[in-house]
């Protein structure tokens, strides 16, 4: 199925108290830029450095050596399936205030041709497939994705992709290379990982609800979110799989009993804020996201199957797609936010990405529409008006 998009609508008019995002100075597509509610850091590599490639497992201790002089960072993305990354390392990170509420009202949006791929009939079928596996085998959970290619009039910046992300409740605003010329883009909801000193944290999210714009549509969606058995089990496996990942790690771990039900600008979530302090302060943040990733928000339960029966059933590579997004400083503190909420930039071209978590109890029409529903934080972010 191929849609052309209709006109964007205007956006809102400036609100006092918003200043421009602090992208126009010095962000180049190489830049790694990390927007979260208290920060912003730009990082661009240093001249004499290549960026880090390896797997996640050898990434703390080859961070650990090249972060030598205090106030460096390596800063960049690592795959889902943990064989690759892309850090680059800089020796002048710029830190700066949280990205502000988007600030453009003449800006000229591109059309867009919009490809599903899959088809959603497609996805529909992996999903019934997950489910019979779910309901006659060990498989408890799987998170399977789809993908919208999107090809644009005319060739696309980072910069103002960026422009249009931030807003008061998206947590994590980022872009980063993913080669010489394609970036990683998106804003996602979800903390894999924070490490600061001896503090730890966490915030697993799984259970998912499309926002209303009328605002008792939106409250009763949120509370029927928080009484669902389905979702509630669904966020239960992560919950369980990060704290049990977590704790030889740490002499202290605080795991709420019940999530809370957390906001996105077009989603409602089930979440879990997770604190603990480290037993052994040598386990740096990259270790910490090494033991955790891929968590079932991401890959399912048990992990090992998951990861078959997505290799299995989805048709396009994942990529950086729901792997990680962060950065680490000389110290060993950093944070990793889930690559969720993206796409792949190059060019005319972007690729976004969208996944739903499986268990015995869903409605594949439910699911399908999730996905739908988590495409629009990108789609909304373009001035993209449709539902695929
Ligand atoms: C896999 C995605 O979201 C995860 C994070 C939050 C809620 C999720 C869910 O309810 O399925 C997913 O586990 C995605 O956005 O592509």
């Amino acid at each position: 199925m191929t849609v052309s998009t209709p006109p964007p609508i205007p956006m809102r008019a400036p609100l006092p108290g918003d200043v421009p995002v602090p992208l126009p100075n010095g962000c180049t597509p190489a830049t790694v830029v990390i927007g979260t509610p208290t920060h912003t850091l730009l990082a661009d590599g240093d001249d004499e450095q290549t960026p880090l490639t390896s797997p996640l497992t050898a990434l703390p201790d080859q961070v650990a050596d090249a972060l030598h002089q205090p106030g460096m960072v390596a800063a960049g993305l690592i795959t889902f399936d943990a064989e690759h990354s892309r850090l680059a390392l800089s020796s002048t990170p710029r830190w700066s205030a949280p990205l502000l509420a988007p600030y453009c009202f003449r800006c000229r949006h591109p059309s867009w041709t919009i490809t599903p791929d899959p088809e959603p009939a497609a996805y529909l079928a992996a999903v019934r497939r997950a489910q019979d596996m779910i309901a006659t085998g060990p498989l408890r959970k799987v998170v399977l994705a789809r993908s919208l290619r999107l090809e644009a009039d005319r060739p696309l910046t980072i910069k103002e992709l960026l422009a249009h992300l931030p807003s008061p409740n998206a947590r994590y605003i980022y872009a980063a290379p993913t080669s010489e010329d394609a970036s990683l883009i998106g804003a996602s909801p979800e903390l894999l990982v924070s490490r600061h000193g001896r503090m730890v944290a966490t915030t697993p999210m799984a259970g998912s609800a499309r926002r209303s714009f009328d605002p008792t549509v939106d409250q009763a969606r949120a509370l029927a979110l928080q009484t669902s058995g389905k979702d509630l089990h669904e966020h239960r496996l992560v919950v369980d799989a990060v704290a049990q990942a977590l704790a030889p790690f740490c002499e202290h771990l605080y795991v709420p009993t019940r999530p809370q039900v957390t906001a996105t600008p077009t989603m409602w979530h089930l979440s879990t804020p997770i604190t603990g302090r480290l037993r052994d302060p040598s386990a740096c943040s990259l270790t910490l996201a090494a033991a955790l990733h891929p968590t079932p928000a991401v890959c399912g339960s048990p992990e090992s199957l998951a990861r078959e029966v997505i290799d299995a059933l989805e048709p396009v590579d994942r990529g950086f797609y729901a792997g990680l997004v962060g950065w680490q400083d000389a110290a060993g503190d950093g944070e990793w936010a889930l690559a969720l909420r993206c796409g792949v930039v190059s060019g005319t071209s972007l690729r976004l990405y969208a996944g739903a978590g499986i268990v015995a109890d869903s409605d594949p029409e439910a699911e399908l529409a999730e996905t739908s529903a988590k495409f629009s934080t990108l789609l909304r972010a373009l001035r993209v008006h449709t539902d695929l």
